[in-house]
């Protein structure tokens, strides 16, 4: 039975500040570290075999802080797709690739686009234009925030790579862990447990908290943890 874990990035230094962030390539705050090694310890019994994150650092220290408390004796190590960079594995010994857990990077797991409201205060924003706007730029699934993009934008991006990318992995029996954002992951749990668009206005993905999914009878099946 494969298991899927989606995490959402530990607090990020905008995170604590309350900033709309993104595309912005913000790093972990040291709250968010602990949070990442908090998740590490709850997941560190499952042995994952591939590991995708989102071309943005706080998902990749994320992933990478969580896995190493794994109980695995493989090492978490980044696929470069670049052609031309060999990988320190096959460098040395070929052999080496078997005892690796592959972490993918790929931008379409990145945080929705915020548009023009990247790098502005959450509470500011909101006395601007009002709550309500700026919770249906939030959390609505088709009102975009100013050239943004909205949950169902990303999802146009995020799912066909789910469906493309992740999910054969999971039908092959393999664990996956999945490192990505607040709204990047609010699209992929909406087409997981095939919610509606008003059920995902109130879909909230706390920082550094895993959720975790079982793959079986061709069905994902949430596991209440
Ligand atoms: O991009 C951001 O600002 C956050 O990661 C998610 O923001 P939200 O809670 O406003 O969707």
């Amino acid at each position: 039975m494969a298991k899927l874990v989606l995490i959402r990035h530990g607090e990020s230094v905008w995170n604590q500040k309350n900033v709309f962030t993104g595309w912005v390539d913000v790093p972990l705050s040291s709250n968010g570290i602990k949070e990442a090694l908090n998740a590490g310890e709850e997941i560190s019994a499952t042995e994952f075999d591939v590991v995708f994150t989102s071309l943005q650092i706080r998902a990749i220290e994320t992933a990478m802080i969580a896995l190493a408390q794994n109980k695995s004796s493989k090492t978490p190590t980044v696929i470069h797709d670049e052609g031309k960079m060999k990988d320190w594995t096959t460098i040395y010994n070929p052999e080496m690739e078997k005892s690796v857990i592959p972490v993918y990077r790929d931008w379409h797991l990145n945080e929705r686009y915020y548009g023009e409201l990247q790098g502005k205060n959450k509470a500011e924003t909101a006395k601007e234009y009002g709550d309500e706007q700026v919770h249906q730029w939030r959390r609505s699934y088709d009102c975009p925030p100013p050239k943004g993009e909205c949950l169902k934008d990303t999802a146009g991006r995020t799912i066909p790579f789910f469906e493309e990318s992740i999910f054969p992995h999971l039908k092959a029996g393999e664990n996956v862990l999945v490192s990505a954002h607040g709204n990047s992951l609010r699209s992929i749990v909406m087409f997981i447990e095939n919610l509606t668009k008003e059920q995902v206005l109130g879909l909230e993905i706390p920082t550094g908290k895993p959720i975790y999914y079982e793959y079986k009878n061709g069905k994902l099946e949430k596991e209440n943890k």
